[in-house]
């Protein structure tokens, strides 16, 4: 076990101090958006996307045993080191990875055949709007001539890497009910609670039904999450004082599409629903398209992941991710994208406090990502 301080780790903890967290990142200190490019032989072939995001959730400061902007570098029982930092796994860990892996691979002074970019960018937690969906449509990605790109994953509790070809559909929808109000000791009718109330309860009734479906699947939830439709209800909004009757009330809704689920058709139901009681909808996420990338190992590409996957030793299963990320912008550019985090046996701290990652565990995913990068920028 190393002892002294690997360059790359060093590296990996000054991006983790960098404090792009949400509400108020500080994009300004690692660049609002970033692309490195490690030039190929034949610039002409589709290129090879290496994507992350800079941005982290919030942290509740109290909660953490370390500082969460500090990446303390704290050794363990058997000599390994876990890193401590609000993103060191969501996601600065892949992106550090990525450019480790670039670094290695030009040092070495082998030219790859195709084009390779690790792009960094902004606003991944909170919908991506200004981040990778914008950059998306610009001319710069287009010159980019992808043909391939490595998204986001997460370390893995179990023994086996989850590769994401796929993701729910982010709809979180907001209903709104206006009704008559008045004296807190009157029977005052038509109320806006009254009218919201069989929409609540509409609405958990399919929540009930997807929950069950999914403790009939055999997988386990944390593979089988994305073959269902998540719902749950995370605001309840109303009143102003506890002897007027609130003349509005609203329940907002986080709900993830399946893409096994007709996305528009779900839509169409709760909108139905909501006219029913004389309740107002409405969509915080427009998109209804959720296209799949089909993992085929007798594509090129996939079949370079099989390959890596298996030489370092790592089983994997691919399923839909349960969140939203934002290979979902590279994927309605009817580019292929798979997220992965190639760490294993590893403890899920994404969003969570003290979240961590171990060294060993991502100087052998450095390792990983140059078999991959290496192949895959080298398919003829
Ligand atoms: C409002 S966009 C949210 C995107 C987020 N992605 C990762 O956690 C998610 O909740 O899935
Ligand atoms: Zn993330
Ligand atoms: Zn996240």
């Amino acid at each position: 076990m190393t002892i002294t301080e690997p360059q790359s780790v060093a590296r990996f903890r000054k991006y983790l101090q960098v404090k792009t967290v949400h509400p108020t990142p500080d994009y300004y200190a690692c660049k609002p958006i970033v692309i490195l490019k490690l030039e190929g032989s034949d610039p002409t072939k589709k290129s090879i996307l290496l994507s992350s995001h800079t941005d982290v959730v919030p942290v509740f400061e109290d909660k953490w045993t370390y500082d969460p902007f500090g990446a303390e570098r704290v050794q363990q029982e058997d000599g390994d080191f876990k890193i401590y930092a609000r993103g060191s796994q969501d996601m600065k860990v892949s992106g550090s990875c990525h450019l480790e892996a670039l670094r290695e691979i030009k040092n070495s002074g082998v030219k790859l055949l195709r084009n390779v970019y690790a792009i960094y960018s902004p606003d991944e937690e909170i919908g991506g709007a200004d981040g990778v969906q914008a950059l998306v449509q610009t001319k710069e990605f287009d010159e980019l001539n992808a043909g391939f790109d490595l998204d986001e994953g997460v370390p893995m509790i179990m023994d086996k890497v989850c590769v994401w070809t796929a993701e729910r559909l982010l709809s979180t929808v907001k209903f709104t009910a206006h009704g008559n109000t008045g004296h807190g000791s009157q029977f005052i009718e038509g109320t806006a609670i009254e009218k919201l109330l069989p929409v609540i309860n509409g609405v958990m009734a399919l929540r009930d039904e997807e929950l069950a479906k999914l403790k009939t699947l055999k997988q386990g939830a944390q593979i089988a999450a994305g073959e269902v439709t998540a719902i749950n209800l995370t605001m309840l909004e109303g009143g102003k004082q506890q002897n007027v009757v609130p003349a509005t009330y609203s329940v907002t809704f986080d709900i993830r599409i399946s893409p096994k689920r007709d996305a528009a058709a779900f839509r169409q139901s709760l909108i139905d629903l909501a006219a029913k009681n004389g309740v107002e909808c409405e969509f915080k996420f427009s998109e209804t398209r959720n296209p799949v990338t089909n993992f085929d190992t007798s594509d090129a590409f996939m079949s370079v992941i099989d390959r890596a996957f298996k030489k370092h030793g790592l089983e994997y299963v691919q399923i839909v991710c349960p969140g939203a990320t934002d290979a979902r912008f590279i994927r309605l550019k009817g580019i292929p994208a798979v997220g992965f985090c190639p760490m294993i046996n590893h403890d899920l701290l994404a969003h969570d406090h003290d979240e961590y990652v171990l060294e060993s565990q991502f100087l052998n995913a450095i390792n990983v990502y140059v078999d991959i990068i290496s192949e895959m920028a080298n398919i003829n």
